[in-house]
């Protein structure tokens, strides 16, 4: 049998983080907060057993782990989010939470998996994905349902478009990539983890992806923090960036502080 492609094993990797997933939630928890810290820990914990036994010498940045400084020496580095969308995780009745697993490998995404468990969808890097063709009608733009930032809200009253609002990152672009949204754009703050899978796979479907101002997204950097992402039908980018120029809410913000990794 041929080794296992990279594209092979983060779709592999995210798929079982998600079948495992759906089994935590199905368990029962006293409360929303216990079903999310049990989610994030055990998916976390499986996802960095199997790259220890399956990649002993990569490095790996998760969302839920320690950052360990050796990753800025690495020439390959897995940079997953066991959990994304971890609100609605808890939510029994949606659908719209995502497992990430990218790598990253001497400057560049190189491969990427991102898993819809409770879609049984999971898109990566390896697989030709046709994207459907663009639909008449108002620019759609997928935003966060909890908190959208006032920027892209300013972007759709300008452009006329329109807001589709789901939850986690990794569903969002690959609403992008699947023809129910036409791009999404985010502002206002996020980590490597919550767009490095996501994407990886975009951009490996045809679509564009950068920072809001056109300059490329940079991963495996001393600091994750990556603030602003915009993911779209590649006929889009120069309307949409050229109206988030225009947009003073489009400035970068500066970091806060972080609970979830340990330096
Ligand atoms: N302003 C912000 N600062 C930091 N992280 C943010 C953020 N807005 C969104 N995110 C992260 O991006 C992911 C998608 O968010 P949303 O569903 O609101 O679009 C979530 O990841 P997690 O669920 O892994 O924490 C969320 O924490
Ligand atoms: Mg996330």
């Amino acid at each position: 049998m041929p080794p296992r492609s990279d594209h092979d094993l983060a779709r592999d990797l995210a798929e079982s983080a998600g079948a495992l997933l759906l089994q935590v939630r199905g368990r029962d928890f006293g409360d929303a907060a216990a079903r999310k810290a049990a989610g994030d820990a055990e998916s976390h914990r499986f996802l960095l057993d199997r790259l220890r036994e399956l990649c002993p010498g990569d490095a790996v940045l998760s969302e839920e782990g320690a950052d360990d400084a050796a990753r800025l020496g690495a020439e390959r580095v897995w940079i997953v989010d066991p959990l994304d969308g971890t609100r609605e995780f808890s939510e029994l009745d949606r659908s719209d939470w995502a497992v990430h697993v990218a790598l990253w490998e001497r400057g560049r995404l190189a491969a990427g998996a991102v898993a819809v468990p409770a879609e049984g969808l999971t898109l990566n890097t390896g697989e030709a994905t046709v994207v459907p063709e663009a639909v008449d009608g108002p620019i759609r733009l997928a935003v966060s349902r909890s908190r959208p930032p006032a920027l892209v809200q300013d972007l759709a009253a300008g452009l006329g478009g329109e807001l589709v609002p789901m939850g986690s990152a990794g569903v969002k672009a690959m609403a992008v990539v699947r023809g129910q949204a036409d791009a999404y754009v985010h502002g206002g703050g996020q980590y490597e983890w919550d767009s490095a899978a996501p994407v990886a796979v975009a951009s490996a479907a045809g679509m564009h992806t950068s920072r809001l101002d056109g300059s490329p997204l940079h991963y495996n950097q001393p600091d994750p923090w990556l603030p602003d992402l915009l993911i779209c039908r590649p006929a889009l980018a120069d309307r949409l960036l050229a109206a988030l120029a225009e947009l003073p809410s489009a400035a970068a913000p500066s970091r806060p502080n972080h609970g979830g990794v340990h330096a």
